[in-house]
C-alpha cells in the first residue's frame, strides 16, 4: 500500500425498528424506520491506478455485482471520469446479515472516488446516485442517525441513546427481495411521527415487521432471539431484528454488560460487540482528512 492511499471505514447499521407501512406501484416498500450506525464495519482502500480494480480477502465478493464497482461506474458515467482506482476490501460484516454491509461499502465507494478523483460532487448528488444503488446507501452517504421514511431515503436527523450492542449472526443468510415479495409480509402498520418514533425506541410498541416472518421461516433466527430473551441479561430493551435479518441485537448500558453476556452464549452462536453512535465513522474519518489538508 504507498503511502498515498486513502483508507476509510464502511461501518454498520442498526434498524432500532422498522414498519412496512406501505407498497409503491413499482413494488417497493414504504418504510419506517431508525437508523443508528456502529463503531464496527469493513474497511476500503484506495489507491490512484490506470484501470478500476477490486481486490478484497473474500474472494467471491470480486465480481462486476460488487456495489462498490457498481458505484465506481456510476460515478464515472455521471462524471465522465476515466480515472480508475485500486480498491481493497476487507470485510467483515455478515452478508446478508441485515446491517447494511454491501450499502455501506457502497457509500463509502461513492465517498472515497470523489475524493480520490477529485470530483467535488456534493452531498445531495451523492445521495441521489446512492439510492439508485440500494434504498440502504444515502444513509451511509449523509452519516447522520436518521428517522427514514419513503424506502428509507427521507432522512430527518435523530439522536437516540449510544447504546453498546451484542449482535447475534445467525448461521443463515436473508435475501431481503425474496423477504419483501412474501405474501405473508404485513404491509400496513400505521404510520408515526418521529417523536413516537424516539419515545418508542427500546420498548414492547415498535418492532420489526420482518422478525415474525423471517423467525418463523429461519429457526437460526429464532435460535438467537430466543437465546438473548432467556440469558437473564441486563439489556436497556428488547432483542430484536435488524433490516430484513438476519442479525438480532440488544443494547446495553456497558460495554463490560454486552461482552458478559455474549460470552455466556458464545459457545452456541457468533456475535460481536459495538457501540451505537449517531455520527458515522466514515464521516469522522473524512472530517480528519479535510482538517489536516486545511
Ligand atoms: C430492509 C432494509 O435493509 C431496511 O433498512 C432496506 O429496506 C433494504 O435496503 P437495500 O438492501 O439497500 O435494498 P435494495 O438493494 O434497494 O433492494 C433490494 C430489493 O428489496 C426490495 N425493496 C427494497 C427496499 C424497499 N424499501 N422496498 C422494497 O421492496 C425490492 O424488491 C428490491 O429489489
Ligand atoms: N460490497 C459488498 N459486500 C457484501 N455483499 C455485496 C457487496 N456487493 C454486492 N453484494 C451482494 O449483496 C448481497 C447482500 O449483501 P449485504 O451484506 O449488503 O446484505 P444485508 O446486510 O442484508 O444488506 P441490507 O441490510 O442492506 O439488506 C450479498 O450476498 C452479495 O451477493
Amino acid at each position: 500500500m504507498s503511502s498515498s492511499a486513502l483508507v476509510l471505514p464502511a461501518p454498520a447499521k442498526l434498524n432500532l425498528f422498522l414498519h412496512i407501512v406501505g407498497r409503491r406501484e413499482d413494488g417497493y416498500h414504504q418504510l419506517q424506520t431508525v437508523f443508528q450506525f456502529l463503531d464496527f464495519g469493513d474497511e476500503l482502500t484506495f489507491e490512484a491506478h490506470d484501470e478500476l480494480q477490486l481486490m478484497c480477502d473474500v474472494p467471491e465478493l470480486v465480481n462486476n455485482d460488487n456495489l462498490i464497482l457498481k458505484a465506481a461506474r456510476l460515478l464515472q458515467a455521471h462524471t465522465g471520469c476515466v480515472k480508475g482506482a485500486r480498491i481493497n476490501l476487507v470485510k467483515r460484516l455478515p452478508m446478508g446479515g441485515g446491517v447494511g454491509g454491501g450499502s455501506s461499502d457502497a457509500a463509502t465507494a461513492l465517498r472515497g472516488l470523489n475524493i480520490l478523483w477529485g470530483l467535488q460532487l456534493d452531498e445531495d448528488t451523492l445521495a441521489e446516485l446512492g439510492l439508485q444503488l440500494g434504498a440502504d446507501v444515502p444513509v451511509f452517504v449523509r452519516g447522520y442517525a436518521a428517522f427514514a421514511e419513503g424506502v428509507g431515503e427521507r432522512l430527518t436527523p435523530v439522536t437516540p441513546e449510544e447504546y453498546w450492542y451484542l449482535v447475534l449472526k445467525p448461521d443463515c443468510h436473508v435475501n431481503t427481495t425474496e423477504m419483501f415479495r412474501h405474501q405473508e409480509l404485513t404491509r400496513d402498520t400505521r404510520p408515526i411521527k418521529v417523536c413516537a418514533a424516539l419515545n418508542g425506541l427500546h420498548g414492547n410498541e415498535l418492532t420489526n415487521d420482518f422478525q415474525p416472518l423471517v423467525r418463523r421461516l429461519y429457526p437460526e433466527v429464532d435460535k438467537c432471539l430466543m437465546l438473548l430473551d432467556n440469558s437473564g441479561n441486563s439489556s436497556m430493551g428488547q432483542a430484536m431484528m435488524s433490516g430484513s435479518g438476519a442479525c438480532v441485537f440488544v443494547p446495553f448500558a456497558s460495554r463490560e454488560q454486552a461482552e458478559a453476556t455474549l460470552a455466556g452464549i458464545y459457545s452456541e452462536v457468533n456475535g460481536f460487540v459495538a457501540r451505537g453512535v449517531n455520527t458515522s465513522p466514515l464521516h469522522n474519518s473524512i472530517s480528519q482528512l479535510q482538517s489536516c489538508v486545511n
